[in-house]
């Protein structure tokens, strides 16, 4: 994983944004790899592009900069690459139109609270030295100092790093990859629901206001996921903690082609942000200020050769 990491630290060297350096944490999540990263919300505010919502409540236009609290939709056209990708990858996996959508329900507060417990011991068994940690429930990789450990194979008698998810862990998990992957496909009106499958890095993230020691503790940079992370074509955050009380800054800014926030999501435990991942949005997560912030990664590829089985935890 270290090796991984570094090949990552070096790649994300090449990357700009703007004249300025990438995200690290995009950096660790690369494939393969251990993983990374970083935050955010959903907000919006892409006024001239509001539609509907996935209930077809009535959506209140919100003026630029403006979070939305209750649950709501934006759509608005794909960029042309994202488009031609999933054309020639899988024509039933496109959406209708891409978007971002904020919702409630799909997780109750007593499924966060277990998954943050679940976060919380996997964290206790490591914990970057900067301000972002990182557990990838998939490959196990977890944070520790300036590097990454494998949870599942350390041996816990001898390193002490055991993590072993429970039965009704993983079914949680699984069931909420589930209910995330048909509301994305609902929302997006993807014509077969089956064409999206969970892909990797799919990870916990704590991201705290300490200094950053590597790249990978930058969380801040603006970036794409699609570019970031390769597989993913749907992003979902779940949200574990919450804007204003257990942390301040944080919050999760989409942006238009300047680099300038159009939207924003706060953080809110069980609330679920879930956005197309191409450049329609690029986004990028505000430092933290003070506290914690926790949130899980889920995210959706059209790519067959690039899913993987919620219950396959370890590999
Ligand atoms: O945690 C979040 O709100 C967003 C994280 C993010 O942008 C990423 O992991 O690529
Ligand atoms: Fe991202």
């Amino acid at each position: 994983l270290q090796a991984k990491a570094k090949t990552k630290a070096s790649r994300r060297g090449n990357h700009t944004d703007n004249g300025t350096k990438k995200s690290s944490i995009s950096a660790w999540l690369m494939p393969g790899a251990a993983v990374a990263i970083v935050a955010i919300c959903f907000g919006i505010c892409y006024q001239n592009f509001a539609k509907d919502t996935i209930r077809n409540e009535q959506v209140v236009l919100a003026p630029a900069n403006q979070s939305f609290i209750e649950p709501t939709q934006r759509q608005f056209e794909c960029a042309k690459a994202y488009t031609a990708e999933l054309r020639h990858l899988r024509p039933d996996c496109l959406p209708a139109s891409c978007g971002r959508f904020v919702h409630y329900g799909i997780a109750t507060e007593a499924e966060a609270a277990a998954l943050l417990a679940l976060a919380k011991r996997g964290f206790a068994l490591g914990g970057g030295s900067g301000g972002a940690t990182i557990l990838d429930l998939h490959s196990g990789a977890l944070s520790l100092g300036q590097k990454f450990v494998n949870v599942y194979t350390v041996d816990g008698r001898n390193g002490g790093r055991g993590f072993v998810p429970t039965e009704s862990e993983r079914r949680l998990y699984a069931g909420v990859v589930n209910r995330i992957r048909l509301a994305v496909a609902a929302a997006f009106k993807v014509s077969n629901a089956e064409s999206l499958r969970l892909t990797k890095p799919t990870f916990f993230s704590r991201l705290t206001s300490a200094e950053a020691r590597t790249q990978h503790d930058e969380y801040w940079h603006s970036h794409v996921d699609k570019d970031t992370y390769g597989s993913f074509h749907y992003t979902s955050l779940l949200y574990l903690a919450n804007y204003g009380t257990d942390f301040t800054g944080g919050r999760f800014l989409f942006l238009d082609s300047n680099g300038t926030s159009t939207a924003f999501v706060e953080p809110r435990t069980g609330r679920v942000s879930a956005f197309t991942s191409g450049s329609e949005n690029t986004h990028r997560v505000e430092r933290v200020t003070s506290g914690q912030r926790f949130a899980l990664t889920i995210a959706f590829t059209c790519d067959p050769a690039a899913a993987i089985d919620p219950s396959a935890m370890g590999g």
